[in-house]
């Protein structure tokens, strides 16, 4: 088992202008390397426990505790806000110059991952030149160039075709194998929570509570498509738990 990173203790969060919690009472482990996906119903509050974590708001109650002395995150949203003015490479050396890291070297810094990050070639080229996986491929690059070891993905995926986000989700799980990231990846998606993830935590409703919690050991179902069903109907059973009928 490897070290925890995160945890999130005893969460209580209530927008002000909110009737009710968005999230209550939530606790959850995020371990050192691991592929976390976390799936519930929309307006749960999902993208809320990532404003929590980047410290964007504030819990009425609880915490969030990093185990190590490293809190920097990376975060990739649904857009890839790459900023069309600069090219590929300027935008990866974003987040080092605004460390401080002067423009070459970051230039230096970020070039070896061009090729694995599929992006060989680009590195002069303007976003609007690249195809949408390319994009979200450059936009990852950025967010994990600034040194963050845990990146936080808001469904990164759900603009591409089908095509491209299962090539997506192949190569995003092994780069994050190889480089040794922590991953937790926010999506609606359960045949991708079930491909990249090696956890998976289910909640059925708002305030974010309770969830079930799934762990895919190996052999990985990626591996085998037809044991994908099995965990797709634990997923729908729980996201459905509160629901009388379909
Ligand atoms: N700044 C805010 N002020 C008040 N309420 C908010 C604010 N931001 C979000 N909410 C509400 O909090 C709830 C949770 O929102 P959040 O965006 O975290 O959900 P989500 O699970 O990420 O949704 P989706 O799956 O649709 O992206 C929603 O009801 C939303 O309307």
């Amino acid at each position: 088992m490897s070290a925890k990173l995160l945890e999130l203790r005893d969460i209580t969060f209530t927008y002000k202008t909110a009737q009710r919690p968005t999230i209550e009472r939530l606790n959850a482990e995020v371990y050192e390397g691991e592929f976390l996906s976390l799936i519930a119903p929309s307006g749960a509050g999902k993208s809320t426990i990532f404003r929590l974590l980047m410290g964007l708001e504030q819990p009425q109650h609880g915490e969030a505790l990093f185990h190590n002395n490293n809190s920097a995150m990376g975060y990739m949203p649904q857009k890839d806000l790459l900023l069309e003015w600069r090219t590929v490479l300027e935008n990866v050396t974003l987040p080092l110059e605004l460390k401080g890291v002067n423009k070459k070297e970051a230039k230096t810094i970020a070039e070896p991952y061009f090729v694995q990050f599929g992006l060989e070639g680009t590195q002069h080229q303007y976003p609007r030149e690249l195809s949408g996986g390319m994009r979200q491929r450059a936009s990852f690059l950025r967010a994990m160039i600034g040194g963050s070891k845990l990146l936080l993905l808001d469904e990164p995926f759900s603009a591409l075709d089908a095509m491209t986000r299962l090539h997506m989700q192949d190569w995003l799980q092994k780069v994050c194998r190889d480089l040794n990231l922590t991953v937790i990846l926010i999506t609606h998606d359960m045949d991708e929570a079930i491909r990249v993830s090696d956890r998976i935590l289910v909640f059925s409703s708002s305030p974010m509570s309770t969830y079930l919690e799934l762990s895919i050991e190996e052999p990985h179902p990626r591996a085998n498509l037809e044991t994908l069903a099995p965990f797709k109907q634990q997923i729908m059973r729980q996201l459905f738990s509160g629901v009388d009928s379909i």
